[in-house]
């Protein structure tokens, strides 16, 4: 199969270079027109992509020469055939994706609008955009970068130029906002991204895989502060480790154990726990339960000027401003006793699995995916196809260096960085994390060994360190995810000393980011090396082994022989580890998948509902039957034959008629009596609001704000709410059931509730606003 995919895709690349040979000859006039032939055939029609993509890339290679200089390789023909057929290319590092990408970009760009290259960040797609858009511009297609410029804020964007273009080069996280924002406008000319059509993600891996679970949240109107914060705390703090509560292997999860529960409940004074009534009192606990032992000071989070700071964990940075969500931050103040901030609520969020599980196609290029292949397969439907190289690949990667103790490993490592050092050949000394990087600065420094350390803060100047990272005696100290995506180039000079030596401290969470790592030497061709030097102190290992390699090591910490060759069973601890690891990781990965499922069924619903109500020409059809459900709602939910007099007043003076007189008896009436009332009364008073508004654009538009107004304020609680059920079913893993099926049934009920509270607020919002029409068509509301 793969080998006839391979054969198949070369055939094409034949093709192509072949036209790109007649291309050749035409002058830049006659190139430059081929696009607006190209569009003709297309039509706007996707599935006609197929049939001209040989003439469209062929136009591209020809054009890059003229544009900027480079024409793509073979190989890189191959990629961009590779990805247009549902594949991730795994494309080693420095075979030049970012040319090879401007071929998909290009032909997917014929159809419209709705084409996004998505870079690891915003430099590069400023960059990119830059670079790569002389040569669409050229070839008569619109290009922009979404990324605000520098000093730029991201409202001053002009997004509907941005979105109008036809190739857009961003980062997951802007596409990612700009989408929830759209999904917050309130009228149809505050939406930009029109269509998600093709997004080719850079690094694919990265956005597809390490963040894909990371939510982007839009924090918005404070919740009502709660005051069960400090008192689910103090309990929290009684509680004994394995009695009353117990904490995973993997130290990332904590829940109660049924004796913690009696406990709590007694010391709490509540009956039932578990129960209905004491579910937000549950939710703190949980949370304080998680602050206090999962969640630790120094590592997750920093305590600075009587607040908490949170940091990142992949790179130590602080992030200031950045706060835990559904009150997890509030828990940590609770616990450090420190002022307990406001808590923001959740107004829209989205992943990356979802945001990118949207798109009508998609497409990845990346240096590593090739040990990934099944869940890329599984998840997002994209196959990984290996890309040859444009030259041999004469990397050496030599066998990891295996100690028992963390000093003894840095120590060894120490040596070779000075070896290095005194040839003048460049090192790059890659870290598990930010705090290592530091500390192996301060070792080198010791050493008065001259080295820069990159510290992630600007994605410039990271780039800028990265870029000399190859250069006579260079030695860069820096952390895994710093750099990717920029070229280390090498002089002659270095190349005859071996090429660039990528020295790993440590095993990074997954074989794919080691790959990734070493990949940073031997680049197209050049000559390189790369070594690991790993312990059984390494944070993988601690973290992941059975508890016998961690008393070995704990045994043996302090042998003179640090190595790890006499103890063969040992040898490969480090491997396993890691694989349990990577597993848990993509575990964790498909459960957030199954989780965001609902939550993604919901949001699509609603959104869609928003986006019918934006351009309805008339919205009559749907009010007129909240109306007749809100009645019969609650004439049916007394349940008995009669509603006394002020039950049915009140509902009328609190939802529909504040001013409503009776004109006659309303006591002791039959059910269909009432309904026949409540409705006439609903129409009556909707006909004294049409009175005010009498021109049909502004009922329109009335109508139109007080539907998304009551849809938006129940979505806000339903998202919060989700997000909320999610945690609070998560720890109940211990009670037997399965925490995903009692999710989606609690996420579904809250779902109708939802439903129901939206027709009741249309009828409200209809009924009860103040209107003043105003004389360019619009109306000042005042929402009751
Ligand atoms: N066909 C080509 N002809 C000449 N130079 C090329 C060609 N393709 C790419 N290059 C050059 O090769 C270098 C590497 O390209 P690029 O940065 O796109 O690699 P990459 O695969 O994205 O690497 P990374 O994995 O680090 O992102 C760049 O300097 C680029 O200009």
């Amino acid at each position: 199969m793969a080998l006839l995919r391979k054969k198949r895709y070369q055939e094409t690349v034949k093709l192509i270079l072949n036209l790109a040979n007649r291309y050749h000859a035409m002058p830049d006039k006659e190139l430059q027109y081929q696009t607006a032939l190209l569009k003709k055939q297309v039509d706007g029609q996707r599935s006609r992509l197929k049939i001209i993509l040989p003439e469209a890339y062929a136009v591209v290679c020809e054009a890059a020469e003229r544009v900027l200089g480079m024409r793509p390789f073979p190989v890189q023909i191959l990629g961009a055939v590779a990805m247009e057929d549902g594949n991730i290319a795994e494309m080693k590092t420095g075979e030049g994706k970012t040319l090879t990408a401007t071929m998909p970009m290009y032909l997917h760009g014929l159809t419209g609008i709705g084409n996004f290259l998505i870079t690891a960040n915003e430099y590069l797609a400023a960059r990119d955009a830059h670079d790569m858009g002389k040569l669409y511009q050229w070839l008569g297609l619109t290009v922009a970068s979404a990324v605000p410029e520098l000093g730029q804020k991201p409202e001053d964007r002009d997004l509907d130029e941005i979105y109008g273009s036809n190739i857009v080069y961003t980062t997951n996280s802007t596409l990612g906002f700009d989408y929830l924002f759209d999904n917050l406008a309130k009228t149809i000319t505050d939406q930009h991204l029109r269509v998600l059509n093709f997004a080719l993600l850079d690094e694919a891996d990265a956005v597809l895989l390490d963040t894909a679970q990371t939510p982007l949240v839009i924090a918005g109107v404070p919740r009502v502060q709660s005051n069960y914060y400090q008192s689910a705390d103090r309990v929290a703090k009684l509680l004994v480790k394995d009695e009353d509560y117990q904490i995973s292997d993997d130290l990332k999860n904590a829940w109660f154990t049924p004796q913690g529960i009696v406990k709590m409940e007694k010391y709490l004074d509540v009956d039932n726990l578990l129960s209905e009534t004491w579910t937000e009192l549950y939710r703190h606990l949980v949370l304080a339960l998680r602050a206090n032992y999962i969640q630790k000071r120094n590592r997750n989070y920093v305590v600075k000027d009587d607040e908490v700071v949170l940091i990142d964990a992949e790179n130590g940075r602080e992030l200031p401003g950045m706060k835990m969500q559904a009150g997890m931050h509030q828990a940590l103040e609770a616990k450090e006793g420190v002022k307990i901030s406001v808590e923001q609520r959740t107004m829209a969020t989205i992943t990356y699995q979802e945001l990118f599980r949207m798109f009508n196609q998609l497409a990845g290029m990346t240096g590593t995916a090739a040990t990934d292949r099944k869940e890329f397969l599984e998840v997002y439907n994209l196959s990984v196809f290996k890309v040859p190289t444009n030259r041999p690949d004469i990397r050496k990667d030599y066998p990891d260096h295996l100690y028992i103790s963390n000093r003894a490993k840095l120590m060894a490592t120490l040596d070779v960085v000075k070896e290095a050092h005194v040839k003048g050949r460049p090192v790059l000394v890659e870290t598990g994390s930010l705090e290592l990087s530091i500390l192996y600065s301060n070792l080198l420094l010791k050493e008065r060994i001259p080295h820069s350390l990159l510290n992630a803060r600007s994605e410039v100047k990271e780039a800028e360190i990265i870029k000399h990272a190859g250069e006579v005696g260079a030695i860069t100290v820096a952390t895994s995810m710093a750099g990717r995506g920029t070229d280390i180039n090498i002089t002659p000079e270095v190349e005859r000393l071996g090429g660039l030596l990528v020295l790993g401290t440590e095993r990074m969470q997954n074989k794919r980011i080691d790959n990734q790592l070493r990949g940073r030497a031997g680049r197209q061709g050049a000559p390189g090396a790369s070594v690991f030097y790993v312990s059984l102190e390494d944070k993988v290992v601690i973290e992941n082994a059975p508890k016998s390699v961690r008393k070995f090591t704990y045994e043996h910490a302090h042998d003179e022989k640090q190595t790890l060759s006499k103890h063969g069973r040992f040898h490969d601890a480090i491997d396993r580890s890691q694989k349990i690891l990577t597993n848990r990781e993509r575990n964790a990965r498909f459960e957030t998948l199954q989780y965001g499922e609902v939550s993604r069924i919901q949001r699509e619903s609603v959104y869609q509902t928003r986006n019918w109500i934006m351009q309805a020409p008339s919205l009559d059809e749907v009010v007129k039957p909240c109306f007749e459900f809100v009645a019969k709602q609650f004439v049916n939910k007394q349940g008995q034959w009669l509603n006394s007099k002020q039950t049915l007043l009140e509902f009328i003076y609190q939802n529909i008629d504040p001013d409503y007189q009776t004109k006659r008896s309303i006591e002791e009436q039959p059910k269909s009596d009432q309904l026949e009332l409540l409705s006439e009364v609903m129409s009556n008073r909707l006909k004294r609001m049409h009175q005010k508004l009498p021109y049909q654009d502004q009922w329109l538009y009335f109508e139109r704000l007080s539907l998304l107004r009551a849809i938006d304020q129940a979505w806000v609680d339903q998202v919060d709410q989700l997000d909320i059920l999610m945690r609070v079913t998560k720890s109940r893993s211990i009670a037997q059931v399965n925490p995903i099926f009692e999710y989606q049934k609690e996420a579904q009920k809250a779902y109708q509730k939802m439903r129901e509270k939206i027709k009741l607020q249309v009828v409200k919002n209809l009924t009860n606003s103040e209107v003043i029409p105003q004389s360019d068509g619009t109306v000042d509301i005042e929402f009751p």
